[in-house]
């Protein structure tokens, strides 16, 4: 089985080119793929085939030649991943599986069809707008925090900290406990705190993230445009251009009426042979 590794911003996957659909893909084969010592090591797997080829692209092959098929890296599916989004073109674009045009490429996903520009070095793609829907609240140990339910195709909750704390001092090597009433699905945790002021944004956030099935990651794009979504929300705007720093970089979420565009570096590091029976797990 071949593979491509690559990243956004240090959130990392491994591609798996399958334009047919043809590869037997498990949650126990992507866990094992995903498994940092094991493993090749991920956040997550882009399966890419043809949306004519896939059960949950076919609706939408009219409008987009290609299925991102996520998987988080416990082998789970998500809706929606807006880094492996950016991966993804970048990869479609170095392979020739995608010709490069001044046009927009359209990129079907379990959350619709998204799409996705170069800019330089990045790759921008044009997010679902972030609907901000409910509060809830996340608690790491003794530390509860209040926090805003975000949509962006897969689910958020945006924690802001309080004053005096700082992100560095969050234990994310367990899950944030959440209501479960409200993300019966699970949900993606940002906490975030206020940066100094960027050149060209409107706001600048800082945040780290825990992911829904795949733990804490050095970033996440849909993230970033829950967060910015918030951040523009709590200055009393409705549109504008927010600068997310993550772990692994900086994404910048420009939100305007009726679209959100989440740009960033995306890369790929590396190709190689991926040998099944190596990553057999005890
Ligand atoms: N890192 C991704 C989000 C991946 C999916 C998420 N873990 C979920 O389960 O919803 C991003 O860049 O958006």
């Amino acid at each position: 089985m071949e593979f491509t590794k690559g990243h956004g911003t240090g959130n990392d996957f491994v591609i798996l080119p399958d334009p047919d659909g043809a590869l037997d893909l498990s949650p126990d084969l992507v866990a094992a793929i995903c498994d940092r010592r094991r493993g090749i090591g991920a956040d997550g797997v882009l399966r890419v085939v043809r949306a004519a080829r896939h059960p949950e692209g076919v609706a939408l092959a009219g409008e987009a030649e290609w299925f991102m098929d996520y998987w988080n890296s416990d082998g789970s599916f998500a809706e929606m991943c807006g880094n492996g989004a950016r991966v993804f073109v970048r990869y479609l674009l170095e392979t020739g599986s995608a010709a490069p045009s001044g046009a927009a490429l359209p990129v079907a996903t379990r959350a619709g069809v998204v799409r996705a520009r170069v800019e330089g070095e990045g790759v921008a793609v044009e997010m679902r707008h972030p609907r901000l829907y409910d509060t809830s609240t996340a608690t790491l140990g003794h530390l509860t925090l209040a926090g805003t339910a975000v949509d962006v195709g897969n689910p958020h909750l945006v924690c802001p900290l309080p004053a005096g704390l700082e992100l560095t001092a969050l234990d994310l090597t367990r899950p944030p406990e959440v209501d479960t009433a409200v993300f019966p699905a699970g949900v993606n945790v940002e906490f975030t705190a206020p940066g100094e002021p960027v050149d060209g944004t409107d706001r600048h956030v800082r945040m780290r993230v825990y992911e829904r099935g795949s733990a804490e990651t050095l970033s996440c794009g849909t993230g970033a445009c829950a967060v910015a979504a918030v951040a523009l929300r709590d200055a009393h705007r409705d549109t504008g251009v927010v600068a997310v720093d993550v772990p692994g970089g900086r994404l910048t979420v420009t939100v305007t009426g009726d679209s959100c565009w989440l740009s960033g570096p995306a890369t790929l590091v590396a190709t190689g042979h991926l040998t099944r029976p190596a990553l057999s797990r005890p």
